[in-house]
């Protein structure tokens, strides 16, 4: 574990049935970072983040190590926004309650002063009438305010790491962006660090200070997120950049990466990604690349240095030519 981690990841594997969604991935989290974890649907972002929290589903068998063990304390080191706030709050209990009980559960408090905290949240993440909508069921809130309250939840009891796994999924664009600024503030204002789990690179942009890039339950690219958006350094990184809609060529909707990751049970053989990758050679098909450090990063690809700045183009230029043989069967 480096010196400076909060939290450290060595080895982690998670199965399913002798399946592995999750194939040796390790990393760290730092005091008071936030460390987007990033891929398309499938990589093993949540399974991973639920690792943290020993959350994970029914079935899953894990190996390799996550230490120090605060999952062992969560609710009070370490906690969890998830992309469902109903799923997070009981439908039986005032919001307020459940919060004061919170509190209570770490904290030799009277009820009045877990009361207090209580509402002392919901104002923090804006609620307005705070002491009114401590009384309230969650199904009377918004999706919204649900969501704040979730995350006055997670961070009344200032852990140490908040996860927070797709938290904004489930609401509009305006509420979207208002939560992730609510949880910046939160987050800030604790001290936690944050492990958000995203597919939105806009998400990445705003609001971390550095990114996991998954692919098929592996460690893409891993560093300072304005470095590896800026230039990206494993081909699979870029092609989700390419994807973003400021990329797309005028007039077009459809992504630049084209195709779709491989299910954990159907891996091909070598790296994970060369069925997609425009800079595939004969080594990617035959070998799967370990992290590497390239320039204060780590990137799991034999070709990186391969890769063009930008390398939007190359990828549109994949996606045209892959089209136009589309367009003549
Ligand atoms: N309960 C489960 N039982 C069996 N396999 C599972 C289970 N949960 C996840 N998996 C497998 O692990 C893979 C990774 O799941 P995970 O939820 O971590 O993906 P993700 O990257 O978070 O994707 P998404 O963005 O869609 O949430 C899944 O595609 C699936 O094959």
């Amino acid at each position: 574990m480096s010196s400076d981690a909060l939290l450290s990841v060595h080895d982690l594997r998670i199965t399913f049935d002798g399946i592995e969604a999750v194939r040796g991935l390790s990393f760290d989290v730092r005091p008071r970072e936030v460390l987007a974890i990033v891929g398309e649907s499938g990589a093993g972002k949540s399974l991973t983040a639920r690792a943290l929290l020993d959350m994970l589903p029914r079935g899953a068998s894990t190996s390799g190590t996550i230490e120090p063990d605060l999952a062992a304390h969560r609710g009070r080191r370490i906690s969890l926004v998830p992309q469902d706030a109903l799923s997070a709050l009981s439908p039986v209990h005032p919001v307020g309650d459940q919060l004061a009980a919170a509190v209570r559960s770490v904290a030799r408090v009277s009820r009045k002063e877990a009361r207090s905290r209580a509402i002392a949240a919901l104002d923090r993440v804006g609620i307005p009438d705070a002491a009114g909508k401590a009384r309230a069921y969650p199904h009377e809130y918004s999706g919204g305010m649900r969501q704040r309250a979730v995350i006055a939840m997670a961070t009344i009891n200032e852990p140490d790491v908040v996860v927070a796994d797709e938290p904004t999924t489930a609401l509009d664009e305006e509420h979207r962006d208002q939560v992730l600024r609510v949880l910046a503030e939160q987050r800030e204002a604790v001290g936690a660090a944050l492990v958000l789990v995203t597919h939105d690179m806009d998400v990445v942009r705003d609001h971390a200070d550095r990114v996991l890039v998954m692919y098929a339950g592996r460690l893409t690219e891993l560093g300072p997120a304005e470095e590896v958006l800026g230039r990206p350094r494993a081909p699979y990184t870029a092609g989700l950049l390419a994807s973003l809609p400021q990329h797309a060529p005028p007039g077009r909707r459809l992504p630049a990466l084209r195709g779709t990751p491989p299910a954990p049970g159907a891996l091909p053989p070598g790296c994970a990604f060369a069925p997609r990758c425009p800079l595939a050679a004969d080594a990617c098909r035959t070998e799967e690349p370990e992290p590497q450090e390239v320039e204060g990063r780590l990137v799991s690809c034999h070709r990186w240095a391969e890769l063009p700045h930008p390398a939007t183009k190359l990828f549109q230029a994949q996606a045209q030519a892959q089209e136009r043989a589309q367009e003549q069967v």
